[in-house]
């Protein structure tokens, strides 16, 4: 990609002697040790440089404590509980199934105990990095950082200061005691009534994990769920949660919230109503940037967050900010792509880019709900003519011998190349790979449906949709005449 191109190392100019650089104190400052900062500084800290990583709260950031990890916990003991309750369909009867919140708050607890090693400061000063306790702010544009009275310097910067829930504007909630992802897990019952404001990913999963636990739900959506997903793979997963008894009220902006004797109530601009035992606020995120010097360094926030190009350069070209406190998509896989661009960067000089063509999101529901690339939609705007191809659940043997048909695999080509897959359907996250090489020109739709896949698995679905996509050619009028000729020379 890079030959024939001058490259100007993007790393720290060691070569430049003199006060300033003696002045400085690392090579690389990284504000924030979640899944994107982690990443920058252990890969830069390996690869030589001195780095110091700050961090004001718990190492691994929110995937790890209040994100991904507890949430997928919650959701598996929610998935068993759902399989207790459908056994009788498969011939198991067991009954509604009894839930002992305060195990299932320990698995949740278990699980990020056994990944925070991973995310330790044990692990990271092992590699180098000097792990520095406490709240980091931009001095100036030079690149001085201060945390705790100490003043540090180096040449780069490395904002991975994450986000935080967005709290909405809604008469009233000020004033009420609300949930977010960052206080969900000290709850020590179940919510008798958990009603949900927002549809988007982290709303639906706590949805389907807490109605299947056994609480009531309601989930108040100012506009359609699953907003930036396939509108039909969205729609089969609100189905499974419609007939699991999750209310969803879809394009209802809640307007004023009170408390009532045993909980709380929200009202809507549609002039309906419900009341709740408990109220989760799941409805978006804003850059965690607040008192981080970023007027000083000359570093610009936009309404989605702080602004970077594609190398993750902030208008301070000494400053990269990635992960969630940067304008983009916010998942963990995302901020952990963008810490190895920043290693590329910083560490080694080269002018690597993020890109976002085959960005794969999951929701974790049950179906689960896979993306890459672009919808069907985006893809028809994006490209006009658009080539679809489609393979549903029903016709894999394993779908049908688990009972569990509901779902679909659909790849998006433009111009022969394939922008797009959707997979909506039992473990549809785990079938994302070949569709993400795709996008990547890195894997053939031929390749893929020559694969030998094995009998019976749901991988065999996508080999199905790749060879839809290859079928004229393999059985078209070229293929006939030759088979035609070899025929002939054997009758
Ligand atoms: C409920 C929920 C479930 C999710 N599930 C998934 C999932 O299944 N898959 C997925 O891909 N994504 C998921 N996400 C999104 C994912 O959690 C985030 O995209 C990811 O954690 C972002 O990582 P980050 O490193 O950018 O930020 P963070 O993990 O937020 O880390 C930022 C760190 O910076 C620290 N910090 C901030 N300011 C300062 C400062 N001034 N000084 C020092 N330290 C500072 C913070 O304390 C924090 O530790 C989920 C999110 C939520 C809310
Ligand atoms: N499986 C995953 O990868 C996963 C899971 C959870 C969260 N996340 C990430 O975490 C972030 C946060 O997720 P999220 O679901 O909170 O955000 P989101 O932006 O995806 O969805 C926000 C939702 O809130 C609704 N909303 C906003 N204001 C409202 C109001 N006043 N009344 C009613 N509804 C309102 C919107 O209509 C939308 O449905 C996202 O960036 C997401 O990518 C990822």
């Amino acid at each position: 990609m890079w030959a024939g191109r001058r490259i100007r190392p993007y790393c720290f100019p060691q070569h430049r002697a003199g006060r300033a650089a003696l002045a400085r104190t690392h090579d690389l400052i990284v504000i924030g040790a979640g899944a994107a900062g982690l990443t920058a500084a252990g890969g830069c800290a390996r690869l030589g440089l001195r780095v110091a990583l700050v961090e004001r709260d718990r190492m691994g950031g929110e995937c790890l404590n209040t994100g991904c990890v507890p949430s997928k916990a919650l959701l598996a003991a929610a998935h068993r509980a759902q399989a207790v309750r459908e056994g009788g369909r498969l011939g198991i009867l067991a009954g509604e199934p009894t839930v002992d919140f305060g195990r299932v708050r320990a698995h949740v607890r278990a699980a990020i105990d056994a990944i925070a090693p991973h995310d330790s400061e044990e692990r990271f000063r092992a590699w180098g990095v000097e792990v520095i306790r406490g709240e980091a702010r931009l001095l100036d544009a030079r690149g001085r950082v201060e945390v705790g009275g100490r003043v540090l310097e180096a040449p780069r910067i490395v904002l991975a200061t994450g986000s935080r829930p967005a709290i909405p504007a809604v008469e009233g909630l000020a004033g009420v005691p609300f949930l977010t992802n960052e206080t969900l897990w000290d709850l020590d019952r179940l919510p008798e009534h958990l009603v949900v404001l927002g549809g988007g990913p982290a709303g639906m999963e706590m949805a389907q994990a807490f109605r299947r636990l056994g609480a009531a739900v309601t989930v108040i959506a100012s506009g359609r769920p699953f907003p930036r997903d396939d509108p039909e793979a969205a729609a089969l997963v609100l189905d499974r949660l419609g007939a699991e008894g999750v209310t969803i009220r879809p394009e209802t902006r809640a307007t004023r919230v009170t408390r009532t004797g045993a909980g709380l109530r929200v009202e809507t601009d549609g002039g309906w109503a419900v009341e709740g035992s408990h109220l989760l606020v799941a409805a978006g995120r804003r850059a965690a940037v607040e008192g981080l010097g970023l007027e000083a360094a000359g570093v610009t926030v936009d309404p989605g967050g702080i602004r970077v190009d594609a190398r993750r350069r902030t208008t301070n070209p000494r400053i990269l900010a990635i992960g969630d406190c940067r304008d983009g998509p916010r998942f963990t896989h995302a901020a952990g792509h963008e810490g190895t661009v920043a290693v590329m960067n910083i560490g080694l000089g080269i002018p690597a880019g993020v890109k976002d063509a085959a960005l794969p999101w999951v929701t974790f529901t049950d179906p689960e709900l896979a993306q890459l690339g672009l919808t069907e939609a985006a893809a028809r705007e994006r490209h006009g003519h658009v080539e679809v191809h489609r393979e549903d659940f029903a016709e894999n043997d394993r779908a049908v011998a688990e009972g569990d048909t509901a779902g679909f695999v659909k790849v998006i080509k433009a111009r022969g190349r394939v922008v797009g897959a959707t997979i909506v359907g039992a473990g549809a996250g785990e079938m994302v790979l070949p569709w993400s090489l795709a996008i990547a020109g890195k894997a053939s739709p031929w390749a893929i449906s020559g694969a030998v896949v094995p009998y019976p698995t749901h991988s065999e679905l996508s080999k199905a949709v790749a060879f839809a996509g290859c079928e004229p050619r393999i059985f078209g009028p070229w293929a006939r005449r030759w088979a035609g000729v070899v025929a002939r020379l054997r009758r």
